[in-house]
């Protein structure tokens, strides 16, 4: 399937942060403007997997929150285009967001079969209460937990059993496109490994598009059909996600890719990431990476780089 889904034109998102009105006027403070996602474009073919990885504070989130609809753009656009269901029915395709914290996402004072129930209700997926009971007990055996757990709380879950609770809810809409921010990145890493192995399987058996934000390249590694690499608020390499893994052509992806385990060579020297990532309120003039890259040069503090492309993969490097 490589039919587009998710169609992202040149999105920004930039934040007044600017002190209140009167105190900016006194003190003569000029406006300032937080630059959290800039000028992004990419498109997302149906039933594949986009990766997005960065460090904290790149833009991942807010990215994530515009194409969702929690966050306008305040320039370029995002469209989701009409698909066709295996029920037959034509739309746009229904969207849900997988979040870090499952446990802040699960009301504490339901029980787990209401929390999954009530998108079914409010959607009026299935015509009777018995029907939206039968629904539920299969989407709970669908995520590897069982029918009587419907009666449980939260609380009486593990993080990843809670996180598989969140996933049966975003099922129960009948979603077609899941973004998912970090939802591997509260468990521990064998917990992880599980719920990852469960979302693969479930694209696989319901054909679901993931936007995936993970902080952590070895997270996406075997579940990307495509990835960028976000820094700063930009993309600055993206393509498909074999190319910039055996391939990567950004300096950064180089420093991001050096700080995973690898097991084929265990005995890799690894470095770890050094340097603060600049302020997206103020950041550094030409290629905003320049201060923690070994290889500026005068060019890369004088002028941006575009992002171009090079074997399949479009990167913003002078060098690369
Ligand atoms: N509503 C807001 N108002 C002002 N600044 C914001 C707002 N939301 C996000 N930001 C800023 O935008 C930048 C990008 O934040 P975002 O949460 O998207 O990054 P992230 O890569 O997801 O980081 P993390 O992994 O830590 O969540 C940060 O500097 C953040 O402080």
């Amino acid at each position: 399937m490589d039919d587009i889904i998710l169609d992202v034109a040149s999105a920004s998102c930039r934040f007044d942060v600017s002190a209140p009105t009167l105190s900016r006027l006194f003190s003569k403070q000029p406006r300032r403007i937080l630059r959290a996602v800039e000028n992004v474009s990419f498109t997302v073919r149906r039933g594949t997997t986009f990766s997005i990885v960065g460090e904290s504070g790149c833009g991942k989130s807010t990215l994530a929150r515009m194409v969702v609809g929690l966050q306008r753009p305040t320039q370029g656009m995002l469209n989701f285009r009409d698909i066709r269901r295996a029920d037959g029915s034509f739309g746009p395709p229904r969207v849900q967001m997988i979040f870090q914290d499952p446990y802040a996402s699960l009301n504490p004072r339901w029980r787990v079969g209401d929390i999954i129930a009530e998108p079914i209700r409010e959607l009026k997926l299935r015509p009777d209460a018995a029907s939206t009971k039968d629904r539920v007990g299969d989407l709970l055996e669908i995520v590897g937990l069982s029918r009587s757990d419907a009666s449980r709380y939260p609380h009486a879950f593990s993080g990843g059993q809670r996180q598989r609770i969140s996933i049966a809810r975003a099922l129960a809409t009948e979603a077609d496109f899941l973004v998912c921010d970090e939802p591997t990145s509260a468990l521990d890493v064998s917990v992880q490994a599980q719920i990852l192995n469960l979302m693969v399987k479930l694209q696989k058996e319901l054909g679901l598009t993931y936007l995936f934000i993970s902080h952590n390249l070895s997270v996406v590694r075997h579940m990307s059909d495509d990835l960028a690499i976000m820094y700063l608020g930009r993309f600055v390499e993206a393509g498909p996600a074999e190319e910039v893994f055996s391939r990567p052509r950004h300096p950064y992806t180089r420093l991001l890719l050096d700080t995973i385990p690898d097991v084929e060579r265990p005995n890799r020297e690894r470095r770890p990431m050094s340097g603060e990532v600049p302020s997206p309120i103020d950041p550094p003039p030409g290629c905003s990476f320049n201060p923690r890259c070994s290889r500026a040069a005068d060019r890369c503090r004088a002028e941006r780089p575009e992002l171009r492309m090079l074997g399949g993969v479009s990167v913003s490097c002078h060098f690369a």
